[in-house]
């Protein structure tokens, strides 16, 4: 076994990431474990690769790894993982039998009913629902062209694979920032709204549902910005691509006061509505209450954070837990009071098939 396996069969922590238009860049933290952080306040002031979960507990810590190895650019990247070797371990038939392949459309039709519910007594003015969708490892599967495939079909997309024995291995290509910048110039974005891009032709038939959905974000996204004393530039919304799916995005622009105090402002901003809902504390509870399963770390977010230089966070959507025998798929979408079941189910079905195609 040699290369992704072999580090992820030998227990290392380490990250192969692509920011769109930027070369991949590996980082490994060999030396020690990587540490977990209780609280995103925690980030202030401190460098490295976030891992974050959409709630932080026990089971799904915050990560915060620390490389001593930093490699840029497929040629090299690909060069050390060729020296990386240990024993086989194939995957029996056994344990692919052993997946029980689900699509949990029942589980997802009863967290419906008490989300719709809700929304419809005007306790919430939006909640995003989500589930998984469990798929079979393939004895075919490879991580490596899993992520290749990702790479250069989604060449837009923040596109990743992670893996540390806390967190266990994740993979996704997400389009959406939560930070990122450096200096004077920092970004965020408000993305919301789903539509299919058929026939390279961005749609631009927005529903009033749609539109709703993404002007929620975006006025989420400026208080709470407003509230950390940053004046933000506001453009949009526009239509952009992510794959075979065309959504809403507002972008937001910001000189920094406080570089040291990135994690306090990432408190603010996760969970945007984007994933969780408004009013946002009691949203955040009635998911983690309602939803029926753990989202981990779909829906939190990732990348690297550097107060003195660069950042780049990501949400994490459009991704996969690669577990032994089986690969637990990812998907959300909002829901107002109005949204109709059979649409929202769709909705997911279409976002699940970015992590589809390049599993194929
Ligand atoms: C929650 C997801 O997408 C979010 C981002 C863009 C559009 C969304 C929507 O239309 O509901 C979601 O807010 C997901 O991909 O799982």
């Amino acid at each position: 076994m040699i290369g992704i396996e072999a580090l992820i069969k030998q227990n290392k922590s380490f990250v192969i990431y692509r920011v769109p238009e930027e070369e991949p860049v590996l980082i490994l933290q060999s030396a020690s474990p990587s540490f977990s952080l209780n609280e995103l306040d925690e980030l202030d002031g401190k460098r490295g690769f976030v891992f974050a979960p959409f709630w932080i507990s026990d089971s799904s810590p915050l990560m915060l790894m620390q490389p001593d190895v930093f490699i840029k650019g497929w040629k090299d990247i690909n060069s050390y993982l060729s020296k990386e070797e240990c024993a086989e371990d194939t995957l029996s038939e056994e344990d692919t039998e052993n997946c029980p392949q689900a699509d949990n459309y029942d589980s997802y039709s009863q967290a419906f009913s008490s989300f719709i519910s809700s929304l419809r007594e005007k306790r919430f003015e939006k909640l995003v629902l989500s589930r998984t969708s469990v798929q079979p490892k393939n004895s075919s599967f490879s991580l490596e062209k899993a992520l290749f495939n990702a790479c250069e079909r989604y060449a837009d997309a923040f596109v990743y694979l992670y893996h540390t024995p806390q967190t266990g291995t994740w993979l996704g290509s997400t389009p959406e920032i939560l930070l990122s910048g450096k200096d004077e110039q920092w970004n965020t974005v408000a993305l919301a709204g789903t539509l299919p891009f058929h026939r390279a032709v961005l749609p631009n038939a927005w529903s009033d549902k749609n539109i709703r959905e993404q002007q929620l974000v975006v006025d989420y996204v400026r208080n709470q910005l407003t509230a950390f004393g940053i004046t933000p530039e506001e453009k949009g919304p526009f239509t952009v691509r992510a794959g075979e799916l065309a959504h809403l995005k507002s972008e937001f622009s910001f000189a920094l006061p406080e570089k040291g105090r990135l994690g306090s402002l990432l408190g603010l901003l996760h969970p945007t509505p984007a994933v969780c809902g408004l009013p946002k504390e009691e949203a955040y509870r009635f998911i983690l209450e309602n939803e029926g399963y753990n989202r981990r770390y779909y829906s939190g977010f990732l990348g690297w954070i550097n107060p003195d230089g660069k950042t780049d966070l990501y949400v994490n959507l459009r991704c996969m837990e690669i577990g032994a025998s089986c690969l637990t798929l990812y998907a959300g979408g909002g829901l107002l009071s109005h949204s109709e079941m059979e649409l929202e189910w769709k909705e997911t079905e279409a976002k699940l098939q970015t992590m589809l195609a390049i599993i194929k």
